[in-house]
């Protein structure tokens, strides 16, 4: 039912009928793929907290939700994914059964239908046309529609005239709680997948980072079906066509490595690598602006304009300057624009296979050095634990750094069981001749609290030595126990901070932190240890030796 073209001179899209939902309730009123400046005045006039800065860019609240709830995460568990995904310990994939999906499906679309409006989206995932994904997102609010408006990827109307069903659907019903009391429900907020029906909800959370990271975890899913490597890393190409990959959990610097003057920018949170190469999913980026300033982070701070939402800032009220330095609403404050808002962006954003896979750890404790050249069966052994510190706000209820596991650097939105993409990273990265580094984009000179986190401009003249391979001709020397390669050089980085005993007062202290952060490394990795990665078992063998030896 529903849906006939509005009659407003102009609306020029055809709006599709759309089915949601058994009840004989109907939407009354679908926006239909708005524009920035439509959806602007929507959330002007409707959202409180919604304003337009000095930049041009717009300001909206997420409301209690500032990050990202991965405890109230709920994938449907049946005969599709019982056997195919990743359940049990250290698994983001928390089952509930198809009933209780459709309990809290009714009343996310009971909550939409009952509104005098809703906003539909209908766009893609995956620059690669031979693997691109067709979603339909709805929701009840103009800061979600042009959130995902500037996060997928943006139909023609050519496109949109043939787009017909969607392969996969968000309600998003987020300013309505879901039922405490449901079967399954840890608290007021659900977000619910369900990868038969092809169908999310979300229910008690309007942060929209929840919508794009849904997706992320349904083409976690889709893509392997297609022997195509899903990855949660940024991605750059520079002029000799070398493409380079920043893996990372939230906040350790993919957006702001990937962003770079001297190269071109195919995305900077979520990709594929396919047999074509390498193509981004989405049609924008979302870069945490804490601190942000123009003098660092210049590219990231042009494309916040007009189109570009800002979540969770706060700004003066009358010159409506945003102050980037405020977290009293949260650290996690975010800017989501298009893709082409970055000066040099790759437009489509594909490219050739990668050179470099470069594994960004946040590490808290100040004992991993800035830079080291890994092996191969190193680099999966990295990339299976996903060493990092989560940095305050990106996920509920994080205050300060902690040190966390999170596999392929990404766990809270991997489907299937790590070492499935371990062994496609591996055979990949030996097909292509890719080199793995893992940089420290976290603490020196001590821990966090004494240390200090190393500065941006040493990082970016690491990566810019990564990219140039003057890495690949420079003289190393090997860590004690984790046994990491490390340069003793690099150019504009001073020296003694390449290998961390020489950055820390006390040498004990140091040796004893490091013993720490290795014992966690192999209590964490025990739960992989019986995993054949891929075929070739020998280089499972040689994956599990690859960590710490102490
Ligand atoms: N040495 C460093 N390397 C990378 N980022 C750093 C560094 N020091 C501070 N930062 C800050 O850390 C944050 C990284 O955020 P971002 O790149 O958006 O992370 P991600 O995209 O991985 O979620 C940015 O605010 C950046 O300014
Ligand atoms: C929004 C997210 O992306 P990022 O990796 O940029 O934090 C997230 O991971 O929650
Ligand atoms: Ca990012
Ligand atoms: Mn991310």
């Amino acid at each position: 039912m529903v849906g006939k073209a509005t009659t407003h001179h102009h609306q020029h899209l055809t709006v599709p009928t759309i089915c949601v939902s058994d009840s004989d309730l109907k939407f009354t009123h679908v926006l239909y793929n708005l524009s920035p400046s439509e959806l602007y005045e929507h959330a002007i006039k409707h959202e409180k907290g919604s304003f337009i800065t000095s930049s041009g860019a717009l300001a909206t609240l997420s409301g209690a939700k500032t990050g990202r709830s991965p405890r109230d995460k709920r994938v449907v568990k049946d005969e599709t994914t019982a056997d195919e995904l990743w359940w049990g310990r250290g698994s983001p994939n928390i089952e509930m059964d198809e009933h209780t999906f459709l309990i809290n499906r009714e009343r996310a679309v009971d909550y939409l239908i009952s509104l005098d409006k809703v906003f539909v989206n209908d766009q893609f995932l995956n620059w690669d046309p031979e693997n691109r994904i067709k979603v339909r997102i709805i929701s009840a609010r103009a800061y979600h529609s042009l959130f995902m408006h500037n996060m997928c990827i943006r139909p023609t109307h050519k496109e949109l005239e043939g787009f017909g069903e969607p392969d996969f659907t968000i309600y998003n019903a987020g300013q309505f709680p879901c039922n405490r009391y449901t079967h399954y429900m840890t608290s007021s907020t659900s977000v619910d997948l369900n990868l038969k029906r092809k169908e999310m909800v979300i229910l008690g959370t309007q942060y929209a980072g929840e919508m794009k990271k849904g997706l992320f975890s349904v083409m976690h899913y889709l893509m392997p079906q297609k022997q195509i490597l899903s990855l949660h890393s940024g991605c750059n190409m520079g002029k000799d066509g070398d493409v380079a990959l920043f893996f990372g959990l939230s906040g350790t610097g993919k957006t702001t490595l990937s962003t770079d003057r001297n190269r071109i920018l195919i995305g900077d949170d979520e990709h594929c690598w396919s047999d074509n190469g390498i193509s981004n999913i989405e049609g924008g980026c979302y870069a945490k602006c804490i601190d942000l300033s123009q003098e660092k982070e210049p590219d990231i701070w042009d494309a916040i304009k007009f189109g570009t939402v800002l979540e969770n800032v706060v700004f003066d009220e009358h010159s409506r300057e945003v102050d980037y330095t405020e977290k009293s609403v949260t650290e996690n404050t975010r800017a989501a624009y298009p893709i082409e808002y970055i000066a040099n962006a790759k437009i489509p954003c594909v490219g050739p296979h990668p050179k470099n896979v470069i594994l960004l750890a946040c590490d808290a404790f100040g004992v991993l050095p800035p830079v080291s050249k890994l092996s191969l069966p190193q680099t999966m052994y990295h990339f299976i634990s996903g060493y990092t510190a989560l940095v305050a706000g990106t996920e509920d209820g994080i205050k300060e750094p902690q040190a966390t596991f999170s596999a392929c650097f990404g766990a809270a939105f991997i489907t299937l069981h790590p070492t499935r993409y371990a062994a496609m990273l591996a055979d990949k990265m030996r097909k292509h001749g890719a080199t793995g580094w893992l940089v420290n984009t976290g603490w020196i000179g001590g821990s966090y609290g004494v240390g200090e986190r190393i500065s941006l401009k040493y990082t970016r003249k690491i990566i810019d030595a990564i990219h140039s391979g003057e890495l690949l001709n420079t003289t190393y020397k090997t860590t004690g126990v984790f046994g990491l390669e490390i340069p003793t050089e690099v150019e504009g980085v001073p020296s003694e901070l390449l290998d961390p005993i020489n950055t820390w007062e006390d040498r004990d202290s140091y040796k004893m932190t490091l013993l720490k952060l290795a014992d966690l490394f192999k209590r964490n990795f025990r739960v992989f240890a019986n995993y054949k990665i891929g075929g070739a078992s020998d280089l499972a063998d040689e994956i599990a030796a690859a960590g710490p030896n102490f």
